[in-house]
């Protein structure tokens, strides 16, 4: 088995409580092909490489990192729509890779997906009556749209739209409104679990705000769990209980969203807060910026030992090379038995013990990380949106 083939084992506290959802050394590793006649493998991509994590039931778990960390596929591999590689994923108690058929069928009903870009999620021949009755056609929960009126208007109430909205088509609305109906879509078949991918990137930053607002009240009132996969740390933040951060397809911390963003402790998560404006004047003078150096490898050829090792401004030789690191609780006073790091170093590090290289190079040249529109830190304006 190849080095990158290695499931890390998890040690520590996993989190208490009532677990809806498990994922269990999950794997997705794609095939690179090449070749017109034999369709010869080639390579992989190591999309997602040895995922372990809980979810509650009723909480809000935000799955950060940079684009092409994995975060979707990880989504999608525990709605089954992307067979595992290796692993499994444990819902309300049961494998979901032993479901078949109508088995299948019944447990999909639990799980639902919101989108990111609602317009090419929903199909524009469709009027929002039919896209809502579609999923409770399909898991028998009404039989024709009439028997379902009643409960399409009550959807449309939930995400805030009028009854009126029922005849008219997807394009006919702005994109928070059409986000409103794939939130509605997904709520139609009562399920226990949403996995929203990128729910607000698409959309305008004050229509961001009501759509996280929306999720939120949407949550109390039915109850819900939600796994929100995000690339902004502002919209991460704000929805989520607890939040876990991916680097090249594994899980390098994890940790309640407060004690995340207080006292981060793995050096990635280090640099991506480090990378966030703070709005209070004096501290944001005084934030130092942790620069990475070196671009973000490719998953199909991840480095060896500690996949961040390569662009870590602590990293040591030769063990943050060779040794893949476990998520493990860290042994400091005062952290939450919750939070997991997945680094060597992290007591050493929170002590001082081991310093931070020089960075010589300037924002640019290091490949810091990118403060655009999409990158990571979100537009500032999010933050005081919500
Ligand atoms: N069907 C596929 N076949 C081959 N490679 C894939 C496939 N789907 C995703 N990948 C690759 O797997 C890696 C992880 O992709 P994924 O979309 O899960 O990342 P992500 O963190 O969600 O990124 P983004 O925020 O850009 O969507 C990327 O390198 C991507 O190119």
């Amino acid at each position: 088995m190849s080095e990158q083939t290695t499931t890390p084992t998890v040690e520590g506290t996993a989190p208490d409580g009532d677990v809806l959802v498990e994922a269990r050394g999950i794997k997705v590793h794609f095939p690179i092909k090449r070749g017109v006649i034999f369709d010869k493998t080639i390579g992989h991509v190591y999309a997602v490489d040895g995922v372990d994590l809980k979810i509650r039931r009723g909480e809000t778990y935000g799955l950060v990192g940079e684009s092409g960390c994995g975060k979707s596929t990880l989504g999608r591999a525990i709605l089954k729509l992307e067979p595992p590689t290796d692993g499994s994923v444990i819902f309300d108690g049961i494998d979901i890779a032993t479901l078949e058929g109508e088995e299948l069928r019944r447990k999909r009903q639990d799980i639902q997906m919101v989108f990111q870009d609602p317009l090419s999620s929903l199909d524009p021949r469709q009027s929002v009556e039919s896209l809502l009755f579609e999923g409770m056609k399909a898991h028998g929960i009404a039989k024709n749209a009439k028997e379902a009126r009643p409960r399409l208007v009550e959807l449309l109430e939930a995400v805030g739209l009028p009854e009126a909205a029922l005849a008219k088509y997807p394009h006919e609305f702005s994109g928070g409104q059409r986000q409103r109906i794939g939130i509605a879509r997904a709520l139609s078949v009562n399920p226990k679990l949403i996995v929203a991918d990128e729910p607000v990137s698409a959309l305008d930053v004050s229509v961001q705000a009501q759509v996280i607002n929306l999720l939120e009240d949407l949550q109390e009132e039915f109850g819900l769990t939600y796994l929100v996969v995000a690339h902004d740390l502002a919209v991460v933040r704000h929805i989520s209980d607890r939040i876990g951060v991916m680097y090249l397809g594994a899980l390098v911390e994890e940790a309640e969203a407060d004690d995340l963003y207080a006292a981060p402790l793995h050096p990635y998560t280090r640099a991506l807060m480090s990378a966030v404006p703070v709005p209070d004047p004096v501290i944001e003078d005084r934030r130092e910026q942790i620069l990475l150096t070196g671009d973000l490898p490719s998953p199909s050829n991840p480095p060896t030992g500690c996949r961040f090792h390569t662009r870590c401004p602590w990293r040591q030789e030769t063990k943050c090379e060779t040794e893949r690191p476990v998520l493990r609780v860290p042994e400091i006073a005062g952290v939450n038995p919750s939070q997991r790091v997945a680094c060597h170093w992290t007591e050493q590090i929170a002590s001082g013990e081991i310093e931070r290289h020089a960075v010589t190079a300037t924002a640019t040249e290091a490949g810091d990380l990118d403060t655009g529109p999409d990158s990571l830190m979100g537009p500032a304006s999010i933050s005081e949106a919500l």
